[in-house]
C-alpha cells in the first residue's frame, strides 16, 4: 500500500470511528471536526516529506519506513484512540503489517519512532547484534514513578536500568537464580507445589460438570507461591484452598500495574504533568506490590537472622540479601521485582499451554501415554525421567511459538544497522515482533497449527536446532535475557507433567486474547478438568 493510500484509510478510519460516536455527543463533533483538518494538513506535509526522501537512488533511512500517519508532537499515539481498542494491540499490530508491510514505523510523542520488525531475517540481525549492554526501552511509567521515590530505589532496578549500572545489577543479584544448583535443590519443592496446584483444582471445580471457572486466577497463585518458593525459600500458602487477602491484593496489583503501564504507553504521556486516573492507578499497584512484599521480605530477614539457617532452599534469597557492594534499596528492588516478574507472566503462560493441550487432544494423549511410561507406579515424574521425557518439552516448546506471553521482543539500536531494505539509526526503538513471526508459514510450515512433533528430532529427542533460533524466544534473547527462564521451563515441565497425568483437560469455548503489555488470557477462563481413569 502506497503512502497516499495509507493516508486516505487512516482519514477513512478516524472519519468513520467519529461518525459513529456522534449521535452521543457533540463535543466529540467538534473534535471530528478538528481531527479531520488537522489529518489532511498533516497529510500534505507527509505527503511532501515522503517526495523529499525519494530523492533517488540513495538508500532508504527510517524515515522512508512505511506507517499510520504522524501528527506533529503527538505521533501515531492517535491510533490507539480512533483505530485500535487499547486492550487489542497486538490485533492492531496484525493490521498495520497487513497494510505497511513487514517493517512498520510508528511515531510515540514528539515523533520518536519506533520501527516494528515482521521479517525474520530483520529479526534476527537486531537480536544478533554483539552487545556488551543490550538495550531495552524502559517502561517509562516505572522509571518515572521510581525516581521521584529516592526513599525506596536507588535507582530504575534491573528490568529498566542501562549499561553499566545494568550490568553491575544483573551480575551481583541473579548468578544464584539462574544457576543449576539452584534448579536441583528446588525441583522437590516444585514437585509438592506442583501436587498442592493439583489439589486446588480438584477443590475449585464444580463437582458434576468438573468446570473450573476463572482458571487464571489460580494459575496466578501458583505463580506467585513459585516466585516466593524461588526467591525466598518459603512455602507461603497461597495454594490453600480459600485464597488469603494478601495473595487476592498481591494477584490484582499485578493485573493493575501491567494494565496502567500499557496504558500509560500507548497513551498520551499526559501522566508526567498532572495525575492521570491511570497513573495513579500505577502508583496504587506499585505501592501495593512493594508494601505486601517488602513485609514478606522482613519477615524472611527476620527469620534468618534468628536461625541462622542457610539450608538449601534459600540459597536466592541469602545470595542476594549479602551481594557485596549492593545498595540494601537494591537488594530490596531486586527481590520485589523478581516476585512480581513471576506472577503474571507465569500465569498466563500456563493458561495458554492448557488451552492449547485442551483443544489439540491427540497430543494431549500422546503426552499422556509418555508419561505413563515414563512414570513409577502412577508417582510424579522424578527428575531423571523428566529428563526423558522429549514430548512434554516439545509441547511447551510449541505452545511458546503459538502463544506466548511476550509477543515481542523491544531493543533500542546502539549502532547503526543495515536492515534488508532501511538503514536504522543508533537509538531507534525496534519492536522485534517474533511471535507474529512464528506464526507465518514462511518460517514455519502450517504455522498456525499446534504440532509438537515439529520439535522432535530423528532419534526421538526434543531438538530446536532446525528450527529458527531467534523466532521463538518467549524468555528473549541474548544478556538481557529473562533470569527467571531456566525455574520457568523446569516449573512448566513439573506442572504439566503433574495436571496432564491427573485430569482430562478440557476447554469451554474459544480463547480470546488480552493486550496487558503481555498477551494475557480474556477472563474468565474455564477449564473443565475430568479425573483420569486409574489404569
Ligand atoms: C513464564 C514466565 C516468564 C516469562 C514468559 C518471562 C519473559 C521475560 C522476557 C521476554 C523478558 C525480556 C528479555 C529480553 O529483553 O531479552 C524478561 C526479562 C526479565 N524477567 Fe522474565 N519472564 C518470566 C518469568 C520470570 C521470573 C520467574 C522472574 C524472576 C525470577 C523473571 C525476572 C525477569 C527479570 C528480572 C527480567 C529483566 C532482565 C534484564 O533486563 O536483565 N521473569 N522476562
Amino acid at each position: 500500500m502506497n503512502l497516499t493510500s495509507s493516508i486516505w484509510s487512516s482519514l477513512f478510519d478516524v472519519h468513520r470511528f467519529r461518525l459513529f460516536e456522534a449521535t452521543n455527543c457533540s463535543l466529540l463533533d467538534i473534535g471530528s471536526v478538528v481531527v479531520f483538518v488537522v489529518l489532511v494538513l498533516v497529510s500534505e506535509y507527509q505527503w511532501k516529506k515522503y517526495r523529499n526522501d525519494h530523492n533517488g537512488g540513495e538508500r532508504l533511512t527510517e524515515r522512508n519506513v512505511p506507517g499510520p500517519i504522524a501528527l506533529p508532537f503527538i505521533g501515531t499515539r492517535w491510533l490507539y484512540y480512533f483505530r485500535y481498542k487499547i486492550n487489542k494491540v497486538h490485533e492492531g499490530y496484525q493490521d498495520m503489517f497487513r497494510r505497511y508491510g513487514d517493517i512498520v514505523k510508528e511515531e510515540a510523542l514528539w515523533n520518536i519512532p519506533v520501527v516494528s520488525l515482521k521479517s525474520r531475517e530483520d529479526i534476527e540481525k537486531v537480536l544478533k547484534y554483539p552487545s556488551k549492554y543490550p538495550m531495552r526501552p524502559p517502561t517509562e511509567v516505572t522509571a518515572h514513578y521510581r525516581a521521584s521515590r529516592p526513599d525506596r530505589y536507588a535507582n530504575l532496578g534491573l528490568v529498566n536500568e542501562q549499561g553499566e549500572e545494568w550490568h553491575r545489577l544483573r551480575t551481583s543479584l541473579t548468578p544464584e537464580l539462574t544457576s543449576g544448583r539452584t534448579m536441583n535443590k528446588i525441583f522437590p519443592e516444585l514437585t509438592s507445589i506442583a501436587v498442592d496446584f493439583n489439589d486446588l483444582i480438584h477443590h475449585s471445580r464444580n463437582l458434576s460438570t468438573g468446570v473450573v471457572h476463572n482458571f487464571e486466577e489460580l494459575a496466578c497463585r501458583l505463580g506467585l507461591e513459585s516466585s516466593c518458593a524461588l526467591i525466598l525459600g518459603e512455602r507461603l500458602g497461597f495454594l490453600d484452598d480459600i485464597i488469603g487477602p494478601t495473595a487476592q491484593k498481591l494477584a490484582d496489583a499485578v493485573k493493575e500495574q501491567f494494565c496502567a503501564s500499557r496504558d500509560t504507553f500507548y497513551s498520551l504521556p499526559i501522566w508526567k504533568f498532572v495525575s492521570t486516573s491511570s497513573y495513579r492507578q500505577f502508583v496504587a499497584s506499585e505501592d501495593t506490590i512493594y508494601d505486601v512484599i517488602s513485609e514478606m521480605v522482613d519477615k524472611a530477614e527476620k527469620l534468618e537472622e534468628d536461625t541462622y539457617s542457610s539450608d538449601g532452599t534459600r540459597g536466592v534469597f541469602l545470595s542476594i540479601l549479602k551481594a557485596p557492594g549492593v545498595d540494601v534499596r537494591d537488594k530490596k528492588a531486586a527481590i520485589i521485582d523478581f516476585i512480581a516478574a513471576g506472577i503474571k507472566t507465569m500465569g498466563n503462560t500456563l493458561v495458554f499451554l492448557l488451552y492449547l493441550m485442551a483443544k489439540n487432544k491427540k497430543s494431549q494423549g500422546k503426552l499422556y501415554e509418555e508419561i505413563l511410561r515414563l512414570s513409577r507406579n502412577g508417582e510424579p515424574l522424578d527428575s531423571r525421567s523428566l529428563a526423558e521425557a522429549h514430548y512434554l518439552r516439545a509441547c511447551i516448546f510449541e505452545s511458546f511459538r503459538v502463544l506466548p506471553t511476550a509477543p515481542c521482543v523491544a531493543r533500542i539500536l546502539e549502532a547503526d544497522l543495515n536492515l534488508s531494505q532501511y538503514n536504522l539509526k543508533a537509538g531507534t526503538v525496534v519492536l522485534c515482533h517474533t511471535w507474529l513471526a512464528s506464526l507465518d508459514d514462511s518460517n514455519f510450515p502450517n504455522a498456525k497449527t499446534f504440532m509438537p512433533e515439529r520439535w522432535i528430532a530423528e532419534d526421538g529427542t526434543c531438538s530446536s536446532v532446525n528450527c529458527h533460533p531467534f523466532l521463538v524466544v518467549p524468555f528473549g534473547v541474548g544478556r538481557r535475557t529473562c533470569p527467571g527462564k531456566r525455574f520457568v521451563e523446569l516449573e512448566l515441565q513439573v506442572i504439566l507433567a503433574q495436571i496432564i497425568q491427573r485430569f482430562e483437560v478440557d476447554f469451554d469455548g474459544e480463547l480470546e486474547l488480552d493486550f496487558e503489555f503481555l498477551l494475557a488470557p480474556h477472563a474468565p477462563s474455564n477449564f473443565i478438568m475430568k479425573d483420569r481413569l486409574a489404569v
